[in-house]
């Protein structure tokens, strides 16, 4: 499936979570504030207005120029690609307000906003999001995750048949809602319970749910898993599966972030603590009473977690069994699932 992601990174590695190599972590955050180039007088055409802001954005530093002054302009023409649009409509020339809704947005973009906050959409496998900020942008790890838990879900046995029949998942902090609702999308016997600590996400996700029809089978609460985790137990039944993408960075590397990032989306979803396991630990110690039994936990982490994982469940879980670890595209430990399991 080539998603908008994939073809995000196709051209470019790592997007938003690479760290501003070779930048101090005060230069990275310290953005210059750049002018923006002045609306021309006369008409160009939408080719002609994707190179100026390509070469604008270059030359001010913008992380993926190319990729930002493509979705943006292909946005306002109703499209999701350059590619995808007809040649013909390439080298008309544009409106003056088409013009002028292209220098706005563009301009945002100059300013670091990432692109996906500038054109309040992305795509997540096969569903569109609208995108807000501060609501974390889903990443391409995480589609990952989602085939996982889908393909897991549906042929491990003992969990197949649970899945079956019992058919609700929790997620811990949905975001954007675009893992629960890529979940639903393809299992349309599942029923979700998701959470997050931000308000602005929970209301994303309803609105998502909405968009997406599947509003009848989420149920979503505003909550905090580190003060409210005795809550969750009284909210949902026991669960075939518990999914998060939770916040798992180190606290030292957050000043290392690239500016889209550290500015613009909410710290709250990205800073796991000093080993970037608080709120991991968390959902690990609520997890054997909110599962039933052989129902499964599917964490996306960082790649030094796995093991460090590995060892504290085995010394402070003992309802719960590391399973496997599992990598992503690029070969990074990614994944971690863990079962529920009755002494
Ligand atoms: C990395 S983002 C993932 C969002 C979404 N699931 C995704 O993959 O795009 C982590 C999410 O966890 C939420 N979160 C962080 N700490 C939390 C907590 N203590 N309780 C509930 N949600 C939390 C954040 O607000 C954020 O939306």
């Amino acid at each position: 499936m080539l998603t908008m992601w994939t073809m995000w990174r196709g051209c470019c590695t790592q997007l938003l979570w690479t760290r501003a190599n070779g930048k101090s972590p005060l230069s990275c955050h310290a953005v210059r504030r750049c002018s923006a180039p002045a609306l021309p007088a006369a008409s160009i055409t939408a080719l002609q207005a994707v190179d100026l802001w390509r070469r604008c954005f270059e030359q001010r530093g913008v992380t993926e120029p190319r990729m930002s002054s493509h979705y943006i302009i292909a946005h306002l023409l109703g499209a999701k690609t350059i590619q995808s649009l007809e040649q013909e409509k390439l080298i008309e020339f544009l409106s003056r307000e088409q013009m002028e809704q292209v220098w706005e947005l563009c301009t945002k973009r100059l300013s670091r906003v990432p692109v996906q906050y500038v054109i309040e959409e992305w795509d997540f496998r096969d569903i569109t999001l609208k995108m807000k900020p501060p609501v974390f942008i889903p990443r391409p790890e995480t589609e990952e995750l989602v085939e996982l838990v889908l393909t897991d879900l549906q042929t491990t046995p003992g969990v197949a048949v649970i899945a079956d029949t019992q058919r609700t998942f929790i997620e811990v902090g949905c975001g954007s809602g675009a893992i629960s609702l890529s979940l639903l999308k393809s299992l349309p016997q599942l029923k979700a319970v998701a959470l997050d600590q931000s308000v602005e996400a929970v209301d994303l996700t309803w609105e998502n749910a909405l968009r997406l029809g599947v509003q009848d089978r989420i149920k979503l609460h505003n909550m905090d898993i580190m003060k409210d985790g005795e809550a969750l137990l009284s909210i949902c039944d026991p669960a075939v599966a518990l999914v998060s993408n939770p916040p798992y960075l180190f606290s030292d590397d957050m000043s290392t972030l690239e500016p889209e990032i550290f500015r613009y989306e909410d710290h709250a979803a990205l800073d796991g603590g000093v080993d970037g396991l608080k709120v991991i630990k968390q959902i690990l110690m609520i997890a054997p009473q909110i599962l039933l039994n052989h129902g499964r936990v599917y964490l996306e982490v960082e790649p030094r977690h796995p093991p460090l994982i590995r060892q504290w469940v085995e010394v402070n879980v003992e309802e719960l069994r590391y399973i496997e670890t599992r990598h992503d595209i690029t070969g990074r430990p990614r994944f971690c699932i863990l079962q529920r399991e009755e002494s």
